[in-house]
């Protein structure tokens, strides 16, 4: 697990590695520079006969800004410019040292002071080292019509570290003004404010580079936030025993379906075959039989009027919520299925709306059970929420208070923890942006969970192989991942973990 830090951390993590280790403040810019340019080879970024604009602010970031130019001239870039943005009178001490080691080079540098005409712009490329993360207020005056101007250009941007005017943490709103950066380079974590969908108002994709800051010093800080890794998934993650059976790795009970909407209790089910549950039932609408036996062989069905003459002690853990729809009957099933919970249970959709309006039904949850929203779930079950940060923060609220997991879904999904953690998943992409693929990690979470996975574990492990599988997919060229598609791979992900 990384921890994810605040601007003014890793200030501190910079200025703690600059005091403990050989390294001096001018010679970690020289590094970042570095790293910047290396990454942006990488990916093809950056081409040496493209004309190239380099916009620097006059602190670190503007610093920045100038290694980079010097470090791609000596690389041989040929078709540099510069625009030094003088609005603030303060120069940092190692934009300076920048300065002098670059005028002696042949490369065209402008200075712009405030009411300065800005020219029209004639490079192909824009690389934004004009505010990092030092920015401490939006954007105003002559800075904001610097950013205005260059937006209007409609060229492609690079920022360093972070778009300039975006904030680094804290509340994104759509009406700050920030250069639009298509590609994003930052240094050592993501900033917290990348995680959020607003941040789609101000950049396109994040890179992170290793700058060799203190990570002793900043896995010491504290955070809210903290990034899942590989690795944590891999620890995480339990190989089938030699000589175990079905009855080593439990029985999913899954209550989902309706006559419409039958294919979200299909697609769950699938994903619970493939997440490796030893047995899974169904219990499904009789309209529904049919597709299950056709489609699911190995799913057993139980009718909804069979599902209480039945000891619910058989199973080990249960899904209740894709694709039930909205009635008396559901809300009343739910009531009952709480009135004795006696196993780890994945709460979603449809249930989810039952408990929001039902909101005494809470206190039946069982400690450590998984609830799923999206957002839309999320605000009907806990209020409306302006901005995805206060959402992230009242899942944390919500999560300690009533001892729950909270799964808050999107590209970067927030898993807020009982013991006030919130921990953040990184896979997953767009081509997964499609109907069914909540009812696909529904059926993950369950069949974790009865595989005997702590609740906090499959909440990891679940939403970690689920973007995997997706992006495993997108990788091969899938534009778009059905979420069958997804389903079937699975398997193949969890082999090669
Ligand atoms: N790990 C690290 O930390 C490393 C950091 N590095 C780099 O340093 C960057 C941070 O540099 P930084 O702290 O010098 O601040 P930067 O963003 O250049 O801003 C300059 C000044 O602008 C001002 N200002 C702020 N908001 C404003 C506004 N709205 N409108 C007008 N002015 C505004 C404010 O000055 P003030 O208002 O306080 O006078 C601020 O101090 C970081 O993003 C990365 O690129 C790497 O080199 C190596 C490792
Ligand atoms: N752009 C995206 N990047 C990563 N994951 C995504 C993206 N779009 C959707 N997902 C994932 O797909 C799932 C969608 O869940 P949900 O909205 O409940 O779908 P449905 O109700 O159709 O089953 C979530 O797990 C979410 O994280
Ligand atoms: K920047």
């Amino acid at each position: 697990m990384q921890n994810l830090l605040t601007a003014s951390q890793m200030r501190e993590a910079d200025a703690y590695t600059i005091a403990h280790e050989p390294i001096a403040s001018i010679d970690l810019m020289e590094r970042a520079a570095h790293a910047f340019i290396e990454r942006s080879l990488a990916l093809s970024l950056i081409k040496k006969d493209q004309s190239i604009l380099i916009c620097c602010g006059a602190g670190n970031n503007g610093g920045d800004g100038l290694a980079i130019a010097r470090q791609l001239y000596e690389e041989g870039f040929s078709a540099l410019h510069i625009w030094i943005i003088h609005y603030n009178e303060r120069q940092s001490a190692d934009f300076k040292t920048n300065l002098a080691r670059i005028e002696t080079l042949p490369i065209s540098i402008q200075s712009f002071a405030q009411e300065d005409e800005l020219p029209m712009i004639e490079q192909s490329l824009i690389i934004d080292a004009m505010l990092g993360s030092g920015l401490n207020k939006p954007l105003s005056g002559s800075w904001l019509k610097v950013v205005q101007h260059l937006n209007q250009a409609k060229k492609k941007v690079i920022a360093v570290d972070i778009p300039t005017g975006m904030p680094a943490d804290g509340h994104l709103m759509r009406s700050m003004t920030a250069l639009f950066a298509h590609e994003v380079i930052s240094f050592q974590r993501p900033k917290i404010n990348f995680l959020f969908p607003e941040s789609a108002y101000f950049m396109k994709r994040f890179h992170v580079v290793d700058i060799g800051l203190n990570e002793d010093f900043i896995a010491r800080q504290a955070s809210d936030f903290y990034e899942i890794t590989s690795n944590d998934a891999r620890a995480i993650y339990k190989e089938r025993r030699p000589f175990s059976h079905k009855g080593t790795y439990g029985h999913s009970l899954l209550i989902a379906g309706s006559e419409d909407t039958m294919g979200a209790a299909l697609l769950c089910a699938e994903a619970c075959l493939y997440t490796g549950s030893g047995l899974t039932s169904a219990c499904i609408p009789k309209t529904g039989l049919t597709a299950l036996n056709t489609r699911l062989p190995e799913v057993m069905a139980i009718s909804r009027e069979a599902l209480f003459h039945q000891p619910l002690k058989q199973y080990t853990a249960m899904a209740v919520g894709p694709g039930l729809g909205k009635s008396q009957e559901i809300s009343e099933l739910m009531k009952r299925l709480l009135a004795k919970p006696a196993m780890p249970m994945v709460i979603d959709a449809d249930a989810l709306n039952v408990l929001a309006e039902n909101q005494q039904l809470f206190d039946r949850l069982p400690p450590d059970s998984i609830l799923t929203p999206h957002m839309k779930e999320f605000d009907r079950l806990f209020g409306e929420h302006s901005y995805w940060y206060d959402r992230v923060v009242k899942a944390r609220e919500e999560a300690q208070q009533r001892k729950l997991i909270i799964v808050l879904k999107n590209q970067y999904t927030f898993i807020a923890l009982p013991n006030g953690r919130i921990l953040v998943n990184f896979t997953g992409n767009p081509a997964m942006a499609s109907g069914g693929m909540g009812d696909a990690l529904t059926g993950m979470l369950v069949a974790l969970l009865a595989q005997g996975y702590r609740a906090e574990e499959a909440a990891i492990l679940g939403c970690y192989l689920h973007g995997k599988s997706g992006d495993l997919l997108a990788e091969t060229g899938m534009a778009v991942v059905p979420a069958n598609v997804l389903i079937q791979n699975i398997s193949k992900v969890m082999g090669n973990i």
